[in-house]
Formats: structure tokens, C-alpha cells, sequence
């Protein structure tokens, strides 16, 4: 069995989510998003929702300790022994180092950076809050999301690029046409 464990990285806005699951779905893997799974729990109102909303709506980072071990019980989940494709985790080198021992060993096959201009980025959640309503996309919350992604996940660039794992996508273009980048470029890093 061919296990395939990937990550996408980008800046708030990027369009992660949406090429996740198209990623995911390549490669016959779950696209598992820590913020997806934070949402969730906000809807439903459980104790987890309780904990992470006021976190969350003002664009800081949930703690590692809570965040580390819902992905841990997430990855022990039986579609996860295939692979998977994980998005918005790890976010900050404690998450590195947590998931290097939650992988016992394995490592991630390689690291998708979805990379995407700030404007640009801005505009598109400004967009997306009209449609969706998510409540930490007003714009001083998305600017402080990415301040927060400047300074707690670019260093992993450098991280994942010494580990040989990284490759660069550009994310500006259409959904399909992002899509066709990545599937390339990560079928030339993993050879299949
Ligand atoms: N790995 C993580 N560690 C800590 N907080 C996280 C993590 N993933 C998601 N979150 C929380 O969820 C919010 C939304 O994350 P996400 O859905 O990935 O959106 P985006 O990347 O567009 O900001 C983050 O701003 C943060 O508060």
C-alpha cells in the first residue's frame, strides 16, 4: 500500500481549503483542516467550539497542546492509514515538531506552498465574507491573520525547504488552472 502524506501551506486566503480537497481527492486521501474541524465545533456548540470561538474570531492560533491533540486523534482515525492531506496543521514550529512525533518516524512525502500576494489575498476574503460569513473575515481580523502567518508559519518554508519536502505553487489564477499547478507539480516531487 502507497501511503501519501502531504501538507498545504499558504497565507490566509490562498485558497487552501479549496485546493485541498481537490488534492485530496487525487491522491485518495482525506483532506483534514484543523480549522475546518474548529468550525464545526463552533456550529455544533461543543465544549471544543466553546474553547477555540473567541480565539479564533480574533485571528490568533488556538494553543498547540489543544490544536496538537485533536489532529493526533484525527490522524488515528481508520481513513487516515492510507494517507492524508492536511491543511491549516502544522502551523507553527511547535506543530512541526508535535507531528514529526505523531509520524513516529514517517515524514510528510512533500509540502504544497500556495503562495498569493497580500492584496490580492485581502480582497478575496473580503469577498468570501459577503458569501460565507465567516466571523474572522472582517478586514482588521484577515489583516491580523496575516500578520500572524508571517510571523508564526513562514518560518516553515525555510523548515520544509531544508527537509527537500517543499514545492511552490503559484496561487493566482483560476480554481482549475491552480489546480493543473499543483497536481504537476507534485506528481514531478513524488513520482506518481
Ligand atoms: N494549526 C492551527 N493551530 C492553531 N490555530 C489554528 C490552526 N488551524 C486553524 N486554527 C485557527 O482557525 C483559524 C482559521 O484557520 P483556517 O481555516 O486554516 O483559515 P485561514 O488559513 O484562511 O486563516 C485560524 O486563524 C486559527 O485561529
Amino acid at each position: 500500500m502507497t501511503v501519501t502524506r502531504l501538507l498545504i501551506i499558504g497565507p490566509p486566503g490562498a485558497g487552501k481549503g479549496t485546493q485541498a480537497a481537490k488534492i485530496a481527492e487525487g491522491y485518495g486521501v482525506p483532506a483534514i483542516s484543523t480549522g475546518d474541524i474548529f468550525r464545526a465545533n463552533i456550529k455544533g456548540g461543543t465544549e471544543l467550539g466553546q474553547r477555540v470561538q473567541a480565539i479564533i474570531e480574533s485571528g490568533e492560533l488556538v494553543p498547540d497542546s489543544l490544536t496538537n491533540e485533536i489532529v493526533e486523534d484525527r490522524l488515528q482515525q481508520a481513513d487516515a492509514v492510507q494517507g492524508f492531506l492536511l491543511d491549516g496543521y502544522p502551523r507553527n514550529v511547535e506543530q512541526v515538531h508535535a507531528l514529526d512525533g505523531m509520524l513516529e518516524g514517517d515524514s510528510l512525502d512533500a509540502v504544497v506552498l500556495l503562495e498569493a500576494d497580500t492584496d490580492e489575498v485581502v480582497a478575496r476574503l473580503l469577498k468570501r465574507a459577503e458569501i460565507e460569513g465567516r466571523a474572522d473575515d472582517t478586514e482588521s481580523v484577515i489583516r491580523h491573520r496575516q500578520d500572524v502567518y508571517a510571523q508564526q508559519t513562514e518560518p516553515l518554508i525555510e523548515l520544509f525547504t531544508e527537509r527537500g519536502i517543499l514545492v511552490s505553487v503559484d496561487g493566482l489564477g483560476g480554481i482549475d488552472e491552480v489546480a493543473e499547478r499543483i497536481a504537476s507539480a507534485l506528481s514531478a516531487k513524488l513520482g506518481r
